[in-house]
């Protein structure tokens, strides 16, 4: 590596000597992004001025950008702060979240303070397995069947050559997918406080080498969509990605009317009309109000892989009156409280890896309590995500409620403008 300024740099790219995502193999970071700025700015009517202010050494991001010339500010702040009574997260916690849409934070803080009225905000993790699913040709349905019979009976040493690949990753179900001539087999990880799909893609090429060495099967894409990765899949939202959570609460009805605005029965009414009914027949696959605006403030804020909102939105809510106290036994009477929940199944987190060791999305994780690896292994990614949750229900609580008190535009109108 040799020192060199970005003006020599850019001049050699427009003089073809060098490709424009060369320049740290003869610079450090900084000046091989100092470099492409010159070069985009005097191609551009851009002044990259303030691109170029960013908080960390380029060389901290290598390994989550290429031909970096700065980086973006979104504005952060925070909801709550909201008592979590979780499986892996307890306690009261302030939510970080990055937008640039109005309103949205207010929104959820108000959420925020309805559930912690009601003394707090319950969460649980009901399953964690991260998926990468390859397809393979084979011959014909006869093959294919073979081959599903085969991956049965040999899951053992495709989970050897898969773990060889990762010191914490654990491969506990491989399930094949059968359509003519192709098959899918959908790998099924425990990838701990990870995300894990640089972890199971890697584990998972290494077991298809063992498919192709043992069977006929031809492997044609290590990624055959089944997994399903950043598509909208019901696969996603019936079996689950990633971890598959769910929050709820119940809001006495005096806490729904002082500080929602409205009534238990208006809200469970707009739950069901807009959330159940309105999204059955859009043939939508997240039966929510703005769940992926809650993931997506909280991925950009603690490093996540944004385009994995899209899992992340596969989310149900639901919301009914129940007996004063709760109780779980919905009633018809007009004096019952607000029990209302938000099953995400298929978020994706992790508080290791990927974006989660910058500096700021660190920050963020760390406001939580739950950067780096947790203790037992998968616990802080846990944690994450029943904080992801609960921003989810906070924020569903918020916009039904202010859909039943006919104040969503005018919020937009004071907040977002
Ligand atoms: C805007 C509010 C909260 C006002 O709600 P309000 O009840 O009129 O406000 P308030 O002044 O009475 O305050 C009540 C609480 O709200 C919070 N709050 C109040 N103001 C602020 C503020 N400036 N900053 C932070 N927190 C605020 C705060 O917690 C406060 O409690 P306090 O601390 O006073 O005891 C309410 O009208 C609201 O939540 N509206 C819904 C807005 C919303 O959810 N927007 C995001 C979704 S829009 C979208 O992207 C999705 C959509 C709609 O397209 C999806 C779909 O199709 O359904
Ligand atoms: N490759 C692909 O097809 C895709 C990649 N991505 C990207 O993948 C990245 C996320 O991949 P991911 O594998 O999560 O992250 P990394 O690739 O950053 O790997 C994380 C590694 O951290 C190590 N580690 C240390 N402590 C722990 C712990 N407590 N729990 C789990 N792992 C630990 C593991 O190493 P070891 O395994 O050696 O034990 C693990 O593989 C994101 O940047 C995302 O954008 C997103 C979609 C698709």
């Amino acid at each position: 590596m040799t020192d060199t300024d970005p003006e020599t740099l850019a001049d050699r790219v427009r003089e073809g000597d060098l490709r424009l995502y060369e320049l740290e193999e003869h610079a450090d970071a900084d000046v091989a992004a100092a470099a492409r700025r010159l070069l985009v700015e005097s191609e551009s009517d851009a002044d990259l001025a303030t691109t170029s202010e960013y908080a960390f050494p380029a060389a901290d991001a290598e390994a989550n950008i290429e031909n970096m010339i700065g980086a973006v500010q979104v504005p952060i702040g925070v909801a709550g702060p909201v008592e979590i009574d979780g499986g892996a997260i307890s306690g009261e916690r302030y939510l970080p979240m990055a937008t640039t849409e109005g309103a949205l934070l207010a929104s959820v803080n108000r959420g925020c303070a309805a559930l912690d009225a009601a003394g707090g905000a319950g969460a649980r993790v009901l399953k964690n397995r991260m998926t990468r699913a390859p397809a393979f040709r084979v011959a014909d349905v006869a093959e294919a069947e073979a081959l599903a019979s085969w991956v049965r009976d040999n899951v053992d040493s495709l989970r050897e050559a898969a773990e060889s690949t990762t010191s914490h990753g654990e491969l506990h179900e491989v399930t094949p997918y059968v359509v003519g001539n192709n098959v899918y087999l959908r790998f099924a990880y425990d990838t701990k406080d990870a995300m894990g799909m640089n972890m199971a893609t890697i584990a998972t090429e290494a077991a298809c080498e063992v498919v192709e060495d043992e069977t006929s099967a031809h492997l044609v894409a290590l990624s055959g969509n089944l997994c399903s990765d950043k598509k909208p899949a019901a696969i996603n939202a019936v079996e689950g990605r990633g971890r598959t959570v769910a929050a709820d609460v119940t809001v006495p009805r005096e806490t729904v009317k002082r500080t929602l605005k409205t009534t238990p029965e208006a809200v469970a009414e707009v739950n069901t009309r807009k959330n159940l009914v309105g999204s059955a027949k859009a043939g939508g696959l997240g039966f929510n109000a703005h769940v992926a605006n809650s993931v997506a403030a909280m991925f950009l804020a603690t490093g996540q892989d944004a385009a994995q909102v899209v899992e992340g939105a596969n989310a149900i809510t639901t919301a009914e009156v129940v007996a004063r106290g709760g109780g779980g036994d919905s009633t018809g009477e007009r004096d019952g409280d607000l029990y209302v929940s938000v099953t995400l199944a298929s978020l994706e987190v992790g508080t290791v890896g990927g974006g989660t060791k910058l500096p700021t999305q660190s920050e963020a994780l760390d406001v939580l309590g739950v950067r780096g690896g947790g203790d037992p292994a998968g616990s802080n990614a846990d944690a994450l995500a029943e904080a992801v949750a609960v921003a989810a229900l906070a924020g569903e609580l918020s916009l039904l409620s202010a859909l039943a008190s006919r104040n969503l535009s005018s919020a937009h109108a004071d907040l977002g403008r």
